[in-house]
C-alpha cells in the first residue's frame, strides 16, 4: 500500500508530521521485533497512512482521533501501539495479571474481526499477550471465567462490557490504561450511549483512548468529549488515484422489476469480474434474490441479523477464502445521517434518537441480560418471530476480502451508509466498484407496491452522495445500459419472479434459518473438534421453495446479440475499475482446466473472445 499526504489537526503535532515520510517502515516506528515478525507473517510491507501517523504518537501516550478511509488499516494503527504498551509492561512485572486494554466494536462480527487480528499480529509473542473476544453468545459463566483470569485485552460490544463490568463489580476496567473505540461514527447509532455513558464512569483517569472512524460526525464529537483529554487528531484522506487504489462510482436509473432484469444480466453473463456484494432494503428482499437468482442458477449467499453469528462469521471468511463469489446482504441497523449536515455542523448534538434504534433487538443470539430491550411492541397475532441481533452489522468494519463489486441493489437511504457500504471493496489500496440501482421518483410512483418502501427517496439521496462524494473529488457517474438489447431477457426474468411467490420467499426464510441454527447450535461442537469440516459446511446451497424452472438456467444463443455472442461465451466481464476492461470472472486455472478437458475428449476449444466487451455488445456504457 503506498502512503500519501495527510492532513493533521496542528494543535496535536508538530507542523511537520503532516507530511508522512514515504520511505516509513515498520521497524522505523520502534516496535517490539515479535510485533515486527507478526506484521511480517502478515504480509504489511509499509505501514499504511493512518498506521504511520497514529502509531507513533500513540506511543508517546497520547489520546489519538482517527479518520480514514474505510480500509485503511486501522485496527492494526490502534493494535499495534497496544501490543507494544502490553509488552513493555511485562518486561517490568511479567507476573503481573490484568486486565489493561479495553477495545469496544459496534457489532458481534467486528469484535471476531478485531480477535482475530490481535491474535496474528502478537502471533510471535507467545503467551506473553492474551485477548478475549466477550461479544460472542456464549454463557455468562463462561465469559466471566474467561475474564476471571484477566486477559490483557478485552473485546465487546459496549452492552457486553457493561454487562460484564457489572457483573465483575467493575473489575474489568478498574486498571484498564488503553481504551479503543472502533467505528465511533457508528456506535451511538448502535443506541450504546446509555452503556458508553456508564463505562466511561467506571474507567481510571489518565487512560489513553482511540476513537478510530471513517466518518467524521457529531457522534465522534460526543465521544471526544465523553473519553479524550486534548487527543491528535488525525484527518487523513489518501489520494486514490495515485494511490492505484479507490472505488469507481456508477449509478443505473432504473424501475423495481429492471433491477431484477439487470442483477440477472449481469450475473448470468458474468459482466462483473470477480466478488460481489449485493446490498438489499430488508430481509425479505435478500431471499426473494437468491431465489431469483437461483432460478437462473446462479448461486449466493444471504447474510442478515436473523441467521446465527456464528453462521455469519463462517460466511464472511468463506467469501473471503473465495468459497463463494455473491453475498445478499441486508443493511439493518443502517447508518443515518449524511457527512455533509455533519460536516456543516448543520446539525444539532446528536442525541439518542428511537428512530436511529436498530428496527428491532430480541433475538435468538442475544443473551437475556442484554440491556437494551425490544423496543417493538410485539405483533397482536401471536406468531413465531425469528429474532433478530441487534449487534449485527456487515457494511461497517467487516474486513471483507478482495471485493471486485459492491451492488446497490437497493440504495441506503444515507449518504454515510453508502459510503460504509462501497468501503466494502478497495480496501488495502485495492481498486473496486460500486453500482448503485436507483429509482426515479415517477417510477417508483407508478410502481409502488412492489418497490421497496425505501427507494421513495433514491434521488434525493443520491443528490447527497453525489455532492459529498464530489466534495472529495469522487464521481458518482451514471452508467447506461441499452435497455432495448436487455430487455430480450424480460420474458425470462418475468418467468423467474413469477416463480418467486411472497409464500416461497417466507418458507425459503424460515428454512434458511432452520439449517442455520442447526448448522450453528447442534454442529457447533463437532466443528470444534473437527475444523476442518467446516470447510464441507456451505451456505449458499439452492432453497428450492420456488417452482424450479430449469429451462431458463441457460441462455439460448438467440438471446444475445450477434456481435454479443463471442464475447459472452467466453465468460467476458465488466471490469471493477469500470475502465472497460472485461475479464473472465471464472478463475483462469478453471479454464486451463476445462480446456485440456475438452482436448483430451478431442472436442475443438473455442476461442476466446480476446476481452471482448459484453455490455458494449449491449451498447451500453458510462456517460
Ligand atoms: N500496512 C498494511 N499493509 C497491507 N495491508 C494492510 C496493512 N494494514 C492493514 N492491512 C489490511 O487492510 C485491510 C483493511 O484493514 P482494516 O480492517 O484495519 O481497515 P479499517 O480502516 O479498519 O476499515 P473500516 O473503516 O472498514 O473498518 C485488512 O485486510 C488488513 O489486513
Amino acid at each position: 500500500m503506498k502512503r500519501k499526504h495527510g492532513e493533521e489537526d496542528q494543535t496535536a503535532a508538530p507542523a511537520d508530521e503532516s507530511v508522512v515520510d514515504l520511505d516509513a517502515s515498520f521497524s522505523n516506528l520502534g516496535l517490539d521485533a515479535r510485533l515486527l515478525q507478526g506484521i511480517a507473517k502478515l504480509n504489511f510491507a509499509h505501514p499504511t497512512l493512518v498506521q504511520a501517523k497514529a502509531i507513533p504518537l500513540a506511543l508517546e501516550g497520547k489520546d489519538i482521533l482517527a479518520r480514514a478511509k474505510t480500509g485503511s488499516g486501522k485496527t492494526a494503527a490502534y493494535l499495534l501501539p497496544i501490543l507494544q504498551a502490553i509488552l513493555k509492561r511485562k518486561e517490568t512485572s511479567p507476573n503481573e495479571r490484568l486486565t489493561s486494554a479495553l477495545i469496544l466494536v459496534p457489532t458481534r462480527e467486528l469484535a471476531e474481526q478485531v480477535h482475530r487480528a490481535t491474535e496474528r499480529l502478537a502471533a510471535y509473542c507467545g503467551k506473553t499477550i492474551r485477548a478475549v473476544n466477550v461479544a460472542q453468545n456464549v454463557s455468562e459463566q463462561v465469559q466471566q471465567s474467561l475474564l476471571a483470569e484477566h486477559p490483557d485485552i478485552v473485546i465487546a460490544t459496549p452492552s457486553r462490557a457493561l454487562v460484564h463490568n457489572n457483573l465483575s463489580a467493575h473489575t474489568l476496567t478498574s486498571k484498564v490504561t488503553h481504551l479503543v473505540i472502533d467505528e465511533a461514527d457508528l456506535v451511538l447509532s448502535y443506541g450504546y450511549e446509555d452503556d458508553l455513558q456508564a463505562v466511561s464512569k467506571t474507567l481510571p483517569k489518565g487512560l489513553q483512548t482511540f476513537l478510530m472512524s471513517a466518518t467524521l460526525t457529531t457522534e465522534v464529537e460526543t465521544l471526544k468529549t465523553l473519553f479524550c483529554r486534548n487527543p491528535a487528531i488525525l484527518r487523513l484522506e489518501e489520494d486514490a488515484e495515485e494511490d492505484g487504489g479507490g472505488v469507481s462510482q456508477f449509478c443505473v436509473k432504473c424501475g423495481e422489476d429492471e433491477k431484477f432484469l439487470l442483477v440477472y444480466v449481469i450475473f448470468k453473463l458474468k459482466l462483473v469480474k470477480g466478488k460481489c456484494i449485493i446490498f438489499v432494503g430488508d430481509i425479505d428482499r435478500c431471499y426473494r434474490l437468491k431465489l431469483f437468482l437461483e432460478q437462473f442458477g446462479i448461486r449466493s449467499c444471504v447474510l442478515n441479523s436473523e441467521l446465527p453469528v456464528n453462521s455469519r462469521i463462517h460466511i464472511v471468511d468463506e467469501f473471503n477464502k473465495n468459497v463463494y463469489e455473491i453475498i445478499i446482504a441486508t443493511d439493518e441497523n443502517e447508518v443515518l445521517g449524511d457527512e455533509e449536515e455533519d460536516e456543516a455542523e448543520a446539525e444539532p448534538k446528536a442525541e439518542s434518537n428511537p428512530s436511529k434504534e436498530p428496527p428491532t433487538t430480541t433475538t435468538t443470539t442475544t443473551t437475556k441480560t442484554d440491556p437494551t430491550p425490544a423496543t417493538k411492541k410485539p405483533p397482536k397475532k401471536k406468531r413465531k418471530k425469528v429474532r433478530r441481533d441487534k449487534e449485527y452489522g456487515v457494511s461497517r468494519g467487516i474486513d471483507f476480502q478482495n471485493v471486485a463489486c459492491v451492488l446497490n441493489f437497493d440504495l441506503p437511504t444515507s449518504s454515510k451508509s453508502y459510503t460504509h457500504r462501497i468501503g466494502r471493496t478497495a480496501r488495502a489500496g485495492k481498486t473496486g466498484m460500486a453500482l448503485s440501482f436507483v429509482i426515479p421518483e415517477a417510477l417508483f410512483r407508478a410502481h409502488k407496491p412492489t418497490s421497496h418502501p425505501s427507494c421513495e427517496r433514491d434521488e434525493k439521496v443520491l443528490a447527497k452522495i453525489t455532492r459529498h462524494q464530489r466534495k472529495r473529488g469522487k464521481e458518482v457517474r451514471p452508467y447506461t445500459f441499452d435497455m432495448k438489447q436487455v430487455e430480450a431477457f424480460r420474458y425470462r426474468m418475468d418467468d423467474a419472479l413469477r416463480a418467486v411467490t411472497r409464500v416461497a420467499v417466507r418458507e425459503a426464510r424460515t428454512r434458511e434459518i432452520r439449517q442455520e441454527l442447526l448448522a450453528s447450535e447442534k454442529l457447533k461442537r463437532h466443528f470444534e473438534e473437527n475444523p476442518a469440516d467446516l470447510v464441507h459446511l456451505r451456505h449458499d446451497g439452492e432453497l428450492r421453495p420456488a417452482k424450479v424452472q430449469p429451462h431458463l438456467k441457460h441462455v439460448p444463443d438467440y438471446l444475445l446479440p450477434a456481435a454479443g455472442k463471442a464475447a459472452i461465451s467466453a465468460s467476458s466481464a465488466l471490469d471493477g475499475t469500470g475502465r472497460g476492461t472485461f475479464v473472465s470472472i471464472r478463475k483462469s486455472s478453471d479454464n486451463r482446466i476445462r480446456k485440456a478437458r475438452m482436448k483430451k475428449a478431442g472436442k475443438s476449444v473455442r476461442k476466446s473472445a480476446g476481452g471482448r466487451d459484453p455490455l458494449k455488445m449491449f451498447k451500453g456504457g458510462r456517460k
